[in-house]
Order: C-alpha cells, then sequence, then structure tokens
C-alpha cells in the first residue's frame, strides 16, 4: 500500500462534500475517481495533495514525503509559466531546487526527448496545442521525481481523439515511471482505458473501488451503474425468453436482473419476442433499441445490419 485514505470528510459551510472516504493506492498503480461535476474530486485531490485539511480522517504515505520526493498535482488548465519557454517551464522543479545548470540541462534534455517537445523547447506555452502543454506539465511534474502524482481533469480542455491518445500516453508514462498516480475526472471511456483500478464518487462517497470491468458490469448499487452508462433491466418473467442461467438468476432472489447494453446480443428471428424500433450507427459499433411488450432495451452491436421494425430476440450474456 502506497497511499492510504481513511475516513476523510470534509464541509464547506457545513454542507458535507466528501463523507468517510476511504480507499488505497498500490505502489505503481494508476487509480482513477470518477463522479459527477461537483462531487468533490478536486477537493479530494487537494486533500491528498495538503493543499487542503480535511475537517476528519487521514491521509498516510507508506513512504516519507520529503522536498525531494514530492506529491505532485497537475492541475486540468496546467498553470504553465506564460512568459517562460518550454525548457524553462520543465526545468522549473529542479532549479528551484538549486540544482546545477549543466545537470538541469542534461534531465531537461531527456524529457524534451521521452515527451516529444525537443522541437518546442524554446516555444512559450501560447504558441503550443493543448495536447503539446499537457505535456509540458506532466513533464514538468515527472521530472521532479514525484513521490506521487495527482491529475486532476487531465482530458479536460482536449478533444475527443487527444483524450483516447491522452489517457494511453499517461499509462504509459505511469507504468515507465513507476508513479503511484491518481487522477480525478468526469470522463468515463478514458478513465476505463488507463486505470487500474476505479473510485465512484457520488453523494460524497467512494461507493465502489474496483477494476474498471468490475465496476461496469458489475455495479455495487443502482447509482454507480447508471452514473457508469446505460442499464436494462430484465424482469423475472423474461428469464426464460433472454435464457438467463440459474447460476445468475439465483443469486437475485427474483429482482430483475441489470444488464448493460453489451449483455445483452441480438438474434435475427421473424418469431422474435423483440421488435428494433432505432438504431443510431456510432462508428465502431451501433446502438440498437428493442422493444419487448412495455419494455425498451439498449443494445450495442457489432453487427449494423438489423433493420428497424425487424423482428429479433435477445440473449443475455454474461461477463
Ligand atoms: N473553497 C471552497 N469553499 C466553498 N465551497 C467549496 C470550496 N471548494 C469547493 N467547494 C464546493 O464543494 C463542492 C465540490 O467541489 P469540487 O471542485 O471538489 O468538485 P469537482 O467534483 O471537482 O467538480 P468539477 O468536476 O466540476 O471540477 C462544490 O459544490 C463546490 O462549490
Amino acid at each position: 500500500m502506497y497511499i492510504t485514505l481513511r475516513h476523510i470528510g470534509k464541509s464547506f459551510k457545513h454542507q458535507p462534500v466528501l463523507e468517510s472516504i476511504g480507499f488505497a493506492v498500490n505502489a505503481r498503480e494508476l487509480v482513477s475517481i470518477v463522479g459527477p461535476s461537483g462531487a468533490g474530486k478536486t477537493t479530494l485531490l487537494k486533500i491528498i495533495a495538503g493543499l487542503e485539511a480535511p475537517d476528519t480522517g487521514q491521509v498516510i504515505f507508506s513512504h516519507p514525503v520529503t522536498k525531494h520526493h514530492p506529491v505532485i498535482i497537475v492541475f486540468q488548465d496546467y498553470v504553465l509559466f506564460p512568459a517562460m519557454t518550454v525548457r524553462q517551464n520543465i526545468g522549473f522543479g529542479l532549479k528551484a531546487r538549486h540544482m546545477g545548470k549543466n545537470q538541469i540541462k542534461n534531465q531537461v534534455d531527456q524529457m524534451l526527448d521521452y515527451f516529444k517537445l525537443a522541437p518546442q523547447a524554446d516555444q512559450y506555452p501560447a504558441q503550443l496545442s493543448a495536447g503539446q502543454k499537457q505535456r509540458v506539465a506532466i513533464a514538468r511534474a515527472m521530472i521532479v521525481n514525484p513521490a506521487v502524482l495527482l491529475l486532476d481533469e487531465p482530458f479536460a480542455n482536449l478533444d475527443r481523439n487527444l483524450k483516447m491518445e491522452t489517457a494511453r500516453f499517461i499509462r504509459t508514462t505511469q507504468q515507465a515511471f513507476g508513479i503511484p498516480t491518481i487522477s480525478v475526472t468526469h470522463d468515463l471511456e478514458e478513465a476505463f482505458a488507463m486505470s487500474d483500478r476505479i473510485g465512484v464518487l457520488l453523494d460524497g462517497r467512494v461507493q465502489q473501488f474496483d477494476t474498471p470491468r468490475q465496476v461496469y458490469f458489475h455495479s455495487a448499487t443502482p447509482a454507480v451503474a447508471r452514473f457508469l452508462g446505460p442499464v436494462n433491466k430484465i424482469p423475472p418473467a423474461l428469464f426464460p425468453l433472454f435464457r438467463v442461467d440459474e447460476a445468475v438468476a439465483g443469486p437475485l432472489n427474483g429482482t430483475p436482473l441489470p444488464a448493460r447494453p453489451e449483455n445483452l446480443a441480438i438474434i435475427a428471428d421473424p418469431e422474435g419476442f423483440g421488435r428494433i424500433t432505432e438504431k443510431t450507427f456510432a462508428g465502431h459499433y451501433t446502438v440498437y433499441t428493442v422493444t419487448v411488450g412495455s419494455q425498451t432495451y439498449t443494445i450495442y452491436s457489432q453487427n449494423d445490419r438489423f433493420e428497424s421494425s425487424q423482428h429479433v430476440s435477445l440473449r443475455y450474456r454474461p461477463f
């Protein structure tokens, strides 16, 4: 365990924002805390960074955090120094620690290479793209050998394509440098793509803390399930039609089965119990709405050949 949060609580003007937050991050682990706007993600990050004091609870580091091994937070607007070049921005932390000029130059050169910023070394932040600014911000953080890296909304200000690329870049960098990292974001797809574990922060509490697959397919609460994406509900009476196994149905004790759009397969069947009522092409998959009696189901399929008003059957596929 590298960082342990115990019962962290915080209120602003008697309004509770965080209540009894607890989780632990391992060395070399990348954890994302996801939650809606205003959930308290930035407040939590500031508490971990020591920039804000919690009302209750503690943040415990297994290794001493020092000036030479600090907790570094990268804010969403990057806060680069506008009057400094890329090279000066990246070297800032070393200069502040009074490192020798040659040593700073060597280390900055390494970072410029690693982060593919050598061509921009003498440019100013205003001349950079959003993606380049972000690489400068992360390079500036990494150069000081942080004990822990904290990222506040790392995908804000980036366009869609750049978001996924950035998620992959953060993951590779974090692995290469081996630094425990906590990212807070409301960008779910990117958080899923890069994280070892995800904490879902809703109503002031981390309601689930587990692998991306587990929180998505086996959400701990209905609120977690809804926050992470569409959920279909299959009523017990329809279990035979959907071919739901006894192993899945048994533990539900007669309650509906929550099913992600990926948990349902469409089968062409002129006698089928469902009918396609909507079809939307979404690039690498197609979103279908299938009506069964008075219920509708949302399904993501790789097959885009089903047609609106076609009769179909549905099958439940556990993950
Ligand atoms: N210093 C402060 N004084 C008073 N209220 C605050 C302060 N900082 C945060 N808050 C309130 O605490 C709540 C959580 O804010 P926070 O910025 O942590 O949320 P967030 O999840 O990061 O939101 P976003 O995704 O929109 O950035 C908000 O209601 C905010 O208004």
